[in-house]
């Protein structure tokens, strides 16, 4: 999306057709930091690490940090080295696996002297598909956006509220439950959107308000606790947030926090929908809550906060006591049952088996 004016992917390559060029994620809103990735290695440190983040642009760097792996040495025995150290980065946006399966897949079938060309080609395949499927997503969630315009007075502001990231900077483009609130404000509707913090990394405060405010989207960042008390006073008609992992029964794995604020719609009547790329459905699994992986990320990222101090100077400031421990899951998983609905690229469907069947029919 746009930059003061300049289209960005959140991922790329650079001139020499090589190195990988990425946003340090991190430094957002502070600072807009462009990285370059070169080896297998720099890949896996910058999703460890959260330089990216997101399930779709987990995946597309994973399929280039293939490629910088097959540019080196695109023997068998690094093909399957490069597809573990990759694989355990992260554990619970199934995007990853499924790009490197993908790649692995591919690569296997071909000449080592071929691997890295070929890793390029589909890693750039990879990223572009993202961009259409995201593109989609947003065409059919923006029906949803419509609908509820036509229920109230013209003019009147329709009040989205998202939770973490799940926006372009989540994806290679337009993001999964930002594309929608983008296709609105380019068709003209009235929207505004209510910015989940989301501790305890902040993605909301940092990167979707910062996504917003650079596009120009009107917005409000809250407190995660305060979604229940907004939704309970009429000021959310819906909700639409990312997903790392769908289940094949409709179960969404997304940032903590989604499953209190699916709670807290159902108990208020307020539509929850959840933004559902492809690549990010696990038909493998279908009970979330027992089978879906959570990550347990350090707890120094409670116990601690990162930001700018009144110098201007960024560092972390240490908001509990030393001897307090923090816990730190980082995902939960929201059950179909408290969905309103999937918004695909290929459609809205319910949230469960019939409903993806329905679209994903080649699934049976
Ligand atoms: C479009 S996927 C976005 C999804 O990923 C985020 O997790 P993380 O920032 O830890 O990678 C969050 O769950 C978002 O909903």
């Amino acid at each position: 999306m746009k930059i003061d004016g300049t289209h960005y992917r959140s991922i790329w390559l650079g001139d020499d057709q090589k190195t990988v060029k990425i946003i340090e994620q991190r430094l957002l809103p502070h600072e807009l930091k462009v990285v370059e990735l070169k080896s297998r290695e720099d890949a896996a440190v910058a999703i460890k690490d959260m330089w990216v983040r997101g399930a779709p642009l987990i995946g597309a760097t994973a399929a280039y940090g293939m490629a910088l792996a097959m540019a080196n040495d695109p023997s068998d025995q690094n093909l399957d080295a490069s597809w573990e150290i990759l694989n355990e980065t992260r554990p619970t946006a199934i995007n990853l696996r499924w790009a490197l399966d993908r790649a692995k897949a591919h690569l296997s079938a071909i000449a080592p002297a071929e691997r890295a060309a070929a890793a390029y080609k589909l890693a750039a395949e990879i990223c572009d598909e993202d961009v259409e499927i995201n593109r989609a997503i947003g065409q059919n969630g923006l029906k949803l956006i419509e609908e509820i315009a036509a229920k109230k007075a013209p003019g009147e502001t329709i009040n989205i509220l998202t939770h973490c990231n799940a926006g372009w900077l989540a994806t290679v483009d337009w993001g999964t439950a930002t594309s929608p609130i983008y296709h609105a404000v380019e068709k003209g509707l009235k929207v505004h959107v209510w910015v989940d913090e989301t501790r305890p990394r902040n993605q909301g405060a940092q990167l979707t308000s910062w996504e917003m405010a650079s596009h120009g989207v009107p917005h409000t960042l809250i407190v995660d606790n305060a979604g229940g008390h907004l939704m309970q006073h009429g000021q959310v008609d819906l909700v639409i947030v990312g997903t790392d992992r769908t289940t094949a029964q409709g179960d969404v794995c997304n940032k903590i926090g989604t499953y209190l604020k699916a709670l807290a719609a159902k108990d208020n009547n307020v539509p929850f929908y959840v933004a559902l790329p492809s690549p990010t459905i696990d038909w493998t699994v279908n009970d979330g809550v027992k089978e879906i992986p959570i990550e347990e990320r350090d707890g120094r990222e409670v116990t601690h906060v990162y930001g700018k101090l009144e110098n201007g100077e960024r560092d972390w400031v240490q908001i509990s006591p030393d001897a307090t421990p923090g816990g730190n899951p980082a995902f939960d998983v929201t059950p179909a049952r408290l969905i309103t609905g999937l918004i695909t690229e290929r459609g809205v469907c319910a949230a469960s088996s019939e409903g993806l069947k329905s679209l994903f029919p080649e699934q049976e």
